[in-house]
């Protein structure tokens, strides 16, 4: 059986193949994307000029240890290419994306980014969004009258859901980067992600959400025959 590791580093290498000189980059969060990270780093030690916005905390002490230059989105507000992982990602390359809980930051850098490479390994395709919890990012102001309205807008979209209120391993509550709390949606099958999405922004209290839509345009997916190419690089 294949280490999913080596699967995850395999889509993370063929994903820097697309890398050039000069190139500004979306870097993404999660263990994927920590390989390319990594892989990354190998490059510009070997004289790689490129420059990286990190999505997280987590990838900025990373890249920052192994020497990768970052800046920001205010010094560099369009980037070439964002890459990073996904926890669903649907034949129309729409994601949801946040297990993490780097959803916000993920998109605004993505949103930012030419293209999005999105890397995994193949166990994260699917038929149709919603198996994944879909994380929803909220103020903490007003957590309850949040939470009722999201369930309203699930219910209409044609997916009740259980919300759960994201913890930490040791049960305190998970806060993000950017200060916020992630209830997480148990939808099984989201009908329509596009509805369910913009529903969800109209929604007072809720920050973000991790329906990626439209936004990949290309999926680096690797199992063990290899690390295929799906849609345009
Ligand atoms: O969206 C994310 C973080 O917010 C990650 O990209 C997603 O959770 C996939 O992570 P992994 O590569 O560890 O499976």
């Amino acid at each position: 059986m294949t280490d999913p590791e080596a699967l995850k580093r395999d889509a993370a290498a063929k994903a820097l193949t697309f890398v050039e000189d000069g190139m500004r980059l979306g870097l993404g969060t999660g263990s994927t994307a920590k390989h390319f990270v990594d892989l990354l780093a190998e490059r510009v030690q070997a004289g790689l000029k490129v420059v990286g916005v990190p999505t997280s905390e987590v990838t900025r002490a990373q890249a920052e240890r192994l020497g990768v230059p970052l800046t920001t989105l205010d010094e560099t507000p369009e980037l070439d290419i964002t890459i990073d992982g996904a926890d669903e990602i649907d034949p129309a390359l729409n994601l949801i994306k946040g297990g993490g809980g780097a959803l916000l930051r993920e998109k605004i850098v993505a949103a930012a980014s030419g293209r999005m490479i999105v890397i995994a390994d193949a166990s994260k395709r699917v038929e149709a969004l919603g198996r994944f919890p879909l994380p929803i990012e909220v103020n903490a102001f007003g957590l309850g009258a949040t939470e009722r309205a999201i369930a309203k807008v699930l219910e209409a979209c044609g997916c009740p859901a259980p919300l759960t209120l994201r913890r930490k391993a040791d049960g305190h509550v998970f806060v993000t980067d950017g200060g916020h709390m992630i209830l997480d949606a148990a939808c099984i099958r989201i009908p329509d992600p596009v509805q369910l999405g913009a529903r969800l922004h109209s929604v007072p209290g809720v920050v973000e959400h991790g329906l990626f839509i439209g936004l990949a345009s290309c999926a680096i997916i690797a199992s063990p025959g290899g690390a295929e190419v799906v849609g345009r690089v």
